[in-house]
Order: C-alpha cells, then sequence, then structure tokens
C-alpha cells in the first residue's frame, strides 16, 4: 500500500470498453494491498474530531479522508447512510467525495445495499453504476433477500459500465444467521444459495468477476463454499472484534480474493491525516502478511 497508483481509470487510453471491475479490483489489490477502507462519517467521530455535527462538519470529514487515503488504499467504501442522514446537503457531500476518490485513484465502493423488485432495482442501478450518474461508484452493496434474480438490473448495469456489485451473503452481525444460515428446501444454507448464483454469474471471469459477496470476518467459520470467482468484501475488522489474522481460517482457499473492510478502528485516528495513513498501513501491512503466512503454510501461493 506504499505506491500511490491509479487503479480506478476504468477506461484505458484509446480504448472504449470500459476495463472490467474485476481487472481493476485485482490490480488495485496487489497494488495497494487487499484492504477497503470505510468513510462512515458518525456523529461521534465527528465530535471526536474537534467538528460540528453538521453538512460541513461532514464534508470536512469526508475530505480529510479521501486525501489522506484515497491516493493509498484499494478502495474507499463510503456508508451512504451517514451523508443521507443530512438531506440532499450530506447527499452533496457524498458527490463530491466519491468523485475526489475516484480522481484521486481509489476504487469506490458504494455502501447502499439496495434491494427491491426489479423494475425499482433498475432506478438503484441508474443512481450507482450509471456512468453519467452523480453518484456513479466502482461497485455498490446490494441485499438479496427479496431473490437473487430481483438483483438482474443492477448486474447488468454493472457490466455495462466496468463497476462491481457486492452482494450480502453472511453478514458481520449476529443476527443475520437466522436468514442467512436458514436451510433451504434443498439442503443448502441461504448463503450458500446467493453465493451459488454469484459463482454462476462470474464463471469464466479472470481474475476476479464483477459480482462480489458480502462475508463478514467476525463470522466463527464459513461453513459454505466460499470459491464464487469474485471479490469477497469482509467488513467486521476492527470496531467489531475481528482481526486480519482471523482472515485465513475463515476463508481457507478462497483467501487470496478477500477484501478486509475497516472503518472505525482507522477513523477514530483522524483528524491527523498522517495518523489515518499510518492506521491503514498498519491494517494493509498486517492482511498482506496473514495471506503470506497462510501461503506458506499451505505451500499454495494463494493467488
Ligand atoms: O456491506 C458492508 O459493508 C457491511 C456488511 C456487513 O456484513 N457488516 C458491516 O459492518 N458492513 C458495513 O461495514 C462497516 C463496518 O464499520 P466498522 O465496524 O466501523 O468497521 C459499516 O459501514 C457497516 O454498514
Amino acid at each position: 500500500m506504499s505506491s500511490p497508483t491509479t487503479p480506478s481509470a476504468a477506461t484505458a487510453p484509446g480504448d472504449a470498453a470500459p476495463e472490467p471491475f474485476g481487472a481493476r479490483l485485482r490490480r488495485a489489490m496487489d497494488t495497494r494491498g487487499p484492504l477497503c477502507v470505510g468513510l462512515d462519517p458518525h456523529a461521534s467521530l465527528l465530535t471526536a474530531w474537534g467538528l460540528a455535527d453538521d453538512p460541513a462538519g461532514l464534508e470536512r470529514f469526508a475530505m480529510t479522508v479521501v486525501e489522506a487515503l484515497a491516493d493509498r488504499v484499494a478502495v474507499l467504501k463510503p456508508q451512504s447512510a451517514f451523508f443521507e442522514r443530512f438531506g440532499s446537503r450530506g447527499v452533496a457531500v457524498l458527490e463530491r467525495a466519491v468523485a475526489a476518490a475516484r480522481e484521486a485513484g481509489a476504487l469506490v465502493l458504494m455502501d447502499a445495499k439496495r434491494g427491491d423488485i426489479g423494475s425499482t432495482m433498475a432506478a438503484y442501478a441508474a443512481t450507482y453504476l450509471d456512468r453519467d450518474a452523480p453518484l456513479f461508484s466502482d461497485a455498490v452493496t446490494v441485499s438479496p433477500f427479496l431473490g437473487f434474480g430481483s438483483l438482474r438490473p443492477a448486474l447488468a448495469a454493472a457490466r455495462a459500465a466496468g463497476s462491481g456489485v457486492f452482494v450480502l451473503a453472511l453478514t458481520s452481525n449476529p443476527e443475520g444467521a437466522e436468514v442467512q444460515r436458514a436451510v433451504t428446501p434443498d439442503g443448502r444454507q441461504v448463503a450458500q444459495v446467493i453465493l451459488d448464483h454469484i459463482a454462476e454469474e462470474n464463471a469464466g471471469a479472470d481474475p476476479l468477476g464483477p459480482v462480489g459477496a458480502v462475508v463478514g470476518a467476525t463470522l466463527a467459520e464459513a461453513g459454505v463454499d466460499l470459491r464464487v470467482g469474485g471479490p469477497l468484501l469482509a467488513p467486521g475488522v476492527g470496531a467489531q472484534g475481528a482481526t486480519p489474522e482471523d482472515l485465513p481460517a475463515l476463508f481457507g482457499p478462497a483467501l487470496a480474493n478477500a477484501l478486509p473492510s475497516v472503518s472505525r478502528d482507522v477513523l477514530r485516528h483522524g483528524p491527523d491525516p498522517a495518523a489515518l495513513r499510518n492506521a491503514a498501513v498498519a491494517y494493509a501491512d498486517r492482511v498482506r502478511a496473514a495471506v503470506a503466512g497462510a501461503g506458506k503454510a499451505t505451500g499454495n501461493p494463494l493467488r
């Protein structure tokens, strides 16, 4: 995570077709380190940073994080709710933060967790995955609990734009299990059904498909097959108790595609940009070491 690079550029010079998200993400993870930092402007963090809990404080917070980290972390993940709570002025800050982060070379994963019937999903897709939309992002989180098929408009829009979609599968919160671990009539867990759909979407993609899964780093065990051919966003590192060292046991043969995500445990180091950077670099280094250590232990290069 040392050398500032520009993996977010979706279109290669002289090439009209956008470069697929999976290729851009793989490059970003390899060059910058496999880490996502969440941009979650909690009211308590604004206060701790000496900022007012208002749109001006929000803008200062968001831009400080973007300026400190977007030229070196692989992925920045703004959590939309923390911006939406300020209404249109908060959404305007989100637009500026997304544009500035992409400009600085980070891939922006919009954490919006959208999910609805297909025709409404198409509007969400237009919001985040249309290249001309004010909130256009490199990827967006979506919820499959109205049925995986309801996500089709987002999956199609992502492919067309060279963007990605991260589908909730096994979330980091303990309450998720009652739905996600439920067993379907064919004997699979709901989470496995979702993961199987994702794998189908990514079939044949190299190095990574555009459809990721969200798998909480807090889980004691996976209990499902995580080899979906796409990235595995792993929130829950830091404030929710998971560590980079937990990742090899949880992800097993899918470890190379894991993208751990940390929000509060990096953000609490602000507003000093150097302290924010050091916290992110330390996490990226620990993830790299955990992945490399697992590769040595198994004789598998985990690539
Ligand atoms: O999709 C997510 O990012 C997500 C999925 C999940 O299972 N658990 C989870 O915590 N998240 C998000 O990841 C972030 C975690 O923040 P911290 O606990 O502060 O690191 C929040 O923005 C959550 O909304």
